[in-house]
């Protein structure tokens, strides 16, 4: 066992002391050891911050008297203030907050958030875009027998049907079927087939070599394929228990966490491929460029071919999904669209606007859905979201106010949430008054980093 340190111990008896409210112990282990007054201890909890939590009032009091700082944060970005506020101790909150009438409003704390095991999330390709304009390179690698291609008939991913994983919640997943490039050979090159370079796994396979053949870089390309005619009919399926997927929902919620974002990205190139085969501008045909990451209209003179178009690109479209947070900080604001499943409420979402900030996008469409208004606007993470194309932009946002006016187009029902029932909707599902969008989507991640703030409290 490690030896004691004095000084430590002396701070976790001082901290113990404030704790338990014990001001006589407080006030005197300060006149000897007047250091003691900020030091934290284990999670940056202060003596400040003990006493706050557990309602000693004259224990604050006297540690403020000494000239105790309020301002310190603990692991959870939290203050003595905001754990008074949280645990409800009001006459504690007003000492900390300097005896100001009105609360100053509750305010964000600096998370960090990482959204990187999000489903959709996970890139496991690089993208080696400097790659989609070598059409030699390109071409070599369509044959190459490591090259993995992923198939879709009209935009559903060709699985394979054992479940292969449980997601947590019962519901099995599938992986994709990684074809070679003769099982894909009699469909390449056929109208109706459209061919994107997704990018070379990060991983190389060796060194380079130098074969009969030519250069060998040792990368393993991946290329995904759509095709409109009925694919069973030309191919033959390495596996006779592979299938297309159907979908898009909940279809593209049942895959592999490990393969949902190269899918993310190959479907939403091909579904743009699908929704833009001719030119936007003058609507002539076009021709597929850089490895399916461009169309180019075939029509001379036509506007698309000079300047900067992006309509020769794929489209993302930026969407905000917020997480508002009540002006007292300890509810939340779901709505539920008709559509939903019975019983769940999820964020708020709409497609930022041209010439919008996602801050004032988030502000308008809480404002047009549920009549809410929101002041302070946090980033949290994104998540792209192909269905076809969207990119989820998650935030918190803090209400300034509370009454609900739904907008009915929109949303059937909006309501503010306690905390209580939103834990009870994660850990104690049957017994909750509401329920959770899916664990894959992005509102999930936001309402569960949303509690786990203030796990620290
Ligand atoms: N991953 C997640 O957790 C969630 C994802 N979403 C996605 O976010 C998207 C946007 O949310 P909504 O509430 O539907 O948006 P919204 O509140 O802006 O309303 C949708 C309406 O906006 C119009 N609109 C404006 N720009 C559009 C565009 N670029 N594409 C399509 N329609 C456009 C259409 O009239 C559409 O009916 C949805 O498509 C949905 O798939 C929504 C909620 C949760
Ligand atoms: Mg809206
Ligand atoms: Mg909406
Ligand atoms: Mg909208
Ligand atoms: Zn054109």
């Amino acid at each position: 066992m490690a030896a004691i340190n004095p000084k430590a111990e002396m701070v976790e008896r001082f901290l113990d002391s404030a704790g338990r409210g014990d001001l006589e112990r407080v006030t005197s282990m300060i006149s000897n050891s007047n250091f003691l007054i900020n030091k934290s201890g284990e999670n940056g909890w202060t003596a400040l911050m003990f006493a706050a939590r557990n309602g000693h009032f004259e224990v604050v009091k006297a540690l403020l008297a000494k000239g105790c700082d309020a301002s310190p944060v603990n692991r959870s970005g939290k203050t003595a203030y905001d754990i008074a506020r949280f645990w409800g101790h009001k006459h504690i909150a007003m000492l900390l907050s300097g005896g100001q009438d009105g609360r100053p409003p509750y305010t964000l704390p600096g998370m960090h958030a990482n959204g990187e095991d999000l489903y959709f999330n996970h890139e496991f390709l690089d993208r080696l875009s400097e790659k989609r304009s070598d059409s030699k390179w390109l071409t070599a690698k369509q044959t190459s027998p490591d090259t993995v291609f992923l198939l879709f008939h009209n935009l559903n991913p060709l699985v394979i049907s054992e479940a292969m994983e449980e997601d947590g919640r019962g519901d099995s997943s599938f992986l994709m079927t990684r074809l070679r490039p003769p099982a894909v050979e009699p469909i390449l090159g056929r109208p109706g087939t459209t061919v994107v370079f997704l990018g070379v796994e990060k991983q190389r396979r060796c060194v380079p070599t130098t074969t009969l053949e030519g250069e060998d870089d040792g990368l393993t390309a991946w290329f995904a394929l759509n095709t409109e005619e009925d694919p069973s009919e030309l191919l033959k399926f390495p596996d006779p228990k592979c299938f297309f997927l159907h979908g898009p929902m909940p279809g593209l919620l049942k895959l592999s966490d490990i393969e949902a974002g190269v899918v993310a990205q190959a479907r939403a190139v091909l579904a743009w491929h699908s929704r833009y085969s001719f030119c936007p501008t003058c609507g002539s045909e076009t021709r597929v460029d850089e490895g399916g990451h461009k169309r180019t209209c075939l029509r001379e003179g036509c506007r698309s071919l000079k300047g900067i178009h992006n309509t020769c690109y794929p489209r993302v479209d930026p969407v905000a999904i917020m997480l508002v947070i009540h002006p007292e900080g300890n509810q939340c604001l779901l709505g539920r669209k008709k559509i939903f499943p019975s019983g769940m409420f999820s964020c708020l979402a709409g497609f930022i606007e041209p010439g919008e900030t996602v801050e004032e996008g988030v502000r308008r469409e809480v404002w047009e859905e549920s009549g809410v208004r929101v002041g302070q606007v946090h980033y949290v993470t994104s998540q792209p979201w192909p269905m076809p194309s969207s990119l989820m932009i998650g935030c918190h946002a803090v209400a300034l106010t509370t009454n609900i006016n739904v907008d009915k187009n929109e949303i059937e029902e909006a309501r503010w949430f306690t905390r209580q029932q939103v834990i009870d909707a994660t850990v104690r599902a049957k017994h909750a008054v509401f329920s959770l969008p899916p664990r894959q989507a992005i509102a999930y991640y936001l309402i569960k980093h949303w509690i786990g703030m203030n796990a620290n409290l």
